[in-house]
């Protein structure tokens, strides 16, 4: 096991199944950290559906991701992730703390993103459309073809990674099946402008497999 420096120290003491990549590359160094917050609705269905936002504007535009932002002053992450959720799609839910993620990029900023993700199995309210994101179902699992039953209509497309943060097909699987995760992944940008991941470590506690 070979945990990632520059996790939360609590992230220790726990043993790991792992998945990791990029090994040649040193981790760049953690200079300092902000907390952020992303939060991601479940419906259990079946099918099986996550609601994602897609990204209007700000770091991140045009990529489909859950809601979320930054923690202020004074606020818990479960507080901002909750604030976050109602400012950026209109809805509140009851959120559940599923995962620590640390990001850090070649080029800047120069912090390091400490993201904790909540997940929920619904919501109350009713959702918006905002300036920042627009909400939309995906299908948890390609199940388009299996559950002929269904019909196209009830079937929503399924999880556009193509057009998420690399990271999340990492992740997001952990997310939907209620797997605790730690993770961190370090990036660079290509001549293009479009990131890539020079490393990466994403992480359960033994405990919950
Ligand atoms: C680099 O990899 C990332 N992957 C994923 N899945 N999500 C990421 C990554 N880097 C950042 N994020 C998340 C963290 C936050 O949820 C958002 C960015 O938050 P934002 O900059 O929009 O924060 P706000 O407080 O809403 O900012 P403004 O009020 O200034 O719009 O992306």
């Amino acid at each position: 096991m070979s945990l990632p420096p520059g996790l939360p120290s609590e992230s220790l003491h726990v043993r790991y199944a792992e998945t990791s990549s990029g090994g040649d590359h040193d981790w760049l160094p953690v200079i300092s950290t902000k907390l952020y917050t992303n939060a991601f609705i479940i419906s259990p269905g079946p099918p099986q559906k996550i609601l994602l936002g897609y990204k209007k504007r700000g770091f991140g535009a045009h990529f489909y991701n859950g809601f979320g932002g930054k923690v202020e002053a004074g606020e818990s992450p479960a507080q901002a992730a909750a604030r976050e959720l109602k400012e950026e799609c209109g809805v509140e839910a009851s959120l559940d703390h599923c995962g620590t993620l640390l990001f850090v990029n070649k080029g800047g900023p120069e912090w390091a993103f400490q993201i904790e993700i909540y997940r929920a199995d619904g919501y109350s309210g009713t959702l918006i459309e905002t300036e920042e994101m627009r909400p939309e179902w995906f299908s948890a699992a390609d199940t388009r073809f299996s559950e002929t039953s269904l019909t196209p209509e009830v079937i929503p497309p399924p999880i556009p990674y193509n057009s998420m943060w690399p990271d999340d097909i990492y992740w997001i699987p952990l997310l939907l099946t209620k797997l605790p995760f730690v993770g961190r992944a370090d990036f660079d940008t290509d001549t293009s402008g479009r990131y890539e991941m020079l490393r990466w470590w994403f992480g359960v506690p033994s405990t919950s497999l």
